[in-house]
């Protein structure tokens, strides 16, 4: 049995998958009649598809129940923790030591896949064995998922494009033109590798679907609700009234955040991360956020 904890966009697709590859899958919310109790008793594979604002409550919830040590936890959430800094995944892992925790990220824009279009996706573990148990459970013709050893940095690629993601938002909503758009994506990549190496993530990594595949989807996708909060705050829209019309969590705007704070902490150059704060705090409009990045000191492309 599989439970998909989360009903909202990302997790009815991953419940759909796995249905159609003819497993036994439970969903739960908060919302549902069924208890959590209930949703998770028989539970071998439990995937995790809230939102981070989420993910402490669902965890607190589930510490109370006895769960074997054997259930693989399954992380699909994109953000990191506001008071730690932590990413989903590590907060799985501290709670739940004994069991494989395994992340699956990628290119996965959930309005793409649920009309049947062809993806890709990333499993990474510790645990080997649990990536590919994984992988064969969402495995299909449509879906061609492959399995990684570096799970942070698997999680991190699809949690720091959020913000760049914003960046893009407000490029093409300001006309600024492929060129400018190039720009910004692969210094917006050198700024999730220089964070991302320093948490501990293998640079390459970056490179792959997690990282590099999910940057160029949501970052030229008005289906990403990232890049829409980027151009709508380029087409004139406040931030609180962009909120209000967004289906879905935008996890890019506390990713900037706690980017931002330990990027200043870690004295982490990260231009692009630190003019999307000043944009998404209304402390610059889009035209002086532009600004501020091409007047930069000049200097080497590679040196902080
Ligand atoms: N949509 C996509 O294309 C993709 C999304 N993701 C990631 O997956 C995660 C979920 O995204 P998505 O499905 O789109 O978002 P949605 O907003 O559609 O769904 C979020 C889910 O989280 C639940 N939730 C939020 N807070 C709590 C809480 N305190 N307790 C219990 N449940 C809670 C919501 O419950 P309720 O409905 O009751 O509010 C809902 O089921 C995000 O981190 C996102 O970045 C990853 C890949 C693709
Ligand atoms: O992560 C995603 C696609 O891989 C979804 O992006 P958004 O959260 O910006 O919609």
């Amino acid at each position: 049995m599989i439970t998909v904890i989360g009903a909202g966009a990302w997790g009815s697709n991953l419940a759909t998958i796995a249905l159609a590859n003819g497993y036994d899958v439970n969903m739960w919310s908060r919302r549902s009649n069924l208890s959590l109790t209930r949703a998770v008793r028989d539970a071998e594979v439990i995937v995790s598809a809230i939102s981070m604002q989420g993910i402490r409550d669902v965890i607190e919830q589930l510490q109370g129940l006895t769960l074997s040590p054997q259930t693989i936890f399954v992380s699909a959430t994109k953000g990191l923790d506001p008071q730690t800094a932590r990413t989903p995944c590590q907060i799985w892992q501290d709670t739940f030591p004994r069991n494989p925790i395994v992340v699956l990220s990628g290119p996965n824009l959930s309005k793409e896949i649920e009309k049947g279009l062809p993806a890709a996706t990333v499993v990474a573990s510790n645990t080997a064995i649990a990536a590919s148990k994984v992988q064969l459970i969402f495995s299909s013709n449509r879906f061609r998922v492959y399995t990684n050893l570096d799970p942070l940095g698997v999680e991190l690629g699809g949690t720091l494009k959020n913000v760049v993601a914003i960046a893009a938002g407000v490029c093409d909503g300001l006309q600024l033109g492929t060129n400018a758009k190039a720009a910004l994506v692969a210094r917006g990549l050198t700024e999730m590798v220089r964070i991302g190496v320093h948490w501990g993530a293998q640079q390459e990594t970056f490179y792959g679907l997690s990282g590099l595949g999910d940057l160029i989807a949501t970052c030229n996708s008005p289906f990403s609700r990232n890049y829409q909060v980027g151009y709508q705050l380029a087409g004139g829209r406040n931030l609180q009234e962009i909120l209000a019309n967004l289906q879905g969590a935008a996890e890019g705007i506390n990713t900037t955040t706690v980017l931002k704070q330990c990027s200043q902490r870690g004295d982490i150059s990260m231009p692009i991360t630190e003019q999307v704060y000043c944009l998404l705090q209304a402390q610059v409009t889009p035209k002086e956020a532009l600004e501020g990045l091409m007047l930069r000191d000049i200097k080497p492309e590679y040196q902080q």
